[in-house]
């Protein structure tokens, strides 16, 4: 039963004012914060958990999974593309043991709405999962507020065998 693990890292820019888009990130709606840029709804800490799911279990990548060129990916919420990389995960023979992820930025302050967020993506995930944010002390372009970065990592054990 050697564990896997695995790493993701997804960035997306802020989107135009007057874009009509709404901030996710998360999992969360952040009502009166700037909404992120994206095909999908842009939650970089959603993609970036979900990145580190298929990382771990050397299903490739998000971009490759979830294409922009299919429709069904468009504005979909970071915790279904997440939800369905765990159930790809688990479909491979996987049981998730944990995901972590940080954000990076300057907004929306994440720490006040932690176990929100932890809840969230735990509940679409099907396991548990650490948020942690922090900015770069206003150095490259995610200290010069024009986007959002987030990495994160997770860890598969394989599932015990049926029967
Ligand atoms: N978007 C963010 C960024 C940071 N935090 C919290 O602030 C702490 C200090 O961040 P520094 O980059 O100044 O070290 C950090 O540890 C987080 O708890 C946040 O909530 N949201
Ligand atoms: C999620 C997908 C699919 O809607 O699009 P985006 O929202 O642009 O996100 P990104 O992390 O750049 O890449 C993965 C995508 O294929």
């Amino acid at each position: 039963m050697i564990p896997r693990t695995g790493i993701g890292i997804d960035v997306h820019p802020f989107a135009d004012e007057g874009s009509g888009r709404e901030l996710w990130l998360a999992g969360l709606h952040w009502p009166g914060e700037r909404a992120l840029a994206g095909h999908s709804d842009g939650d970089a800490a959603a993609h970036a958990a979900a990145d580190a799911l298929l990382s771990a279990a050397g299903l490739g990548d998000l971009g490759a999974v979830f294409g922009t060129s299919d429709p069904q990916w468009a504005g979909a919420s970071g915790a279904r593309l997440l939800a369905e990389a765990a159930a790809r995960v688990r479909a491979a023979g996987y049981e998730v043991g944990n995901v972590a992820v940080q954000v990076v930025g300057n907004r929306p302050r994440l720490s006040p709405r932690r176990a929100e967020a932890e809840a969230a993506l735990s509940a679409a995930c099907g396991a548990p999962v650490s948020v942690a944010a922090t900015t770069t002390d206003g150095l490259g372009f995610t200290g010069r507020g024009e986007g959002v970065a987030a990495i994160a990592t997770a860890l598969l054990v394989p599932a015990p065998h049926q029967g």
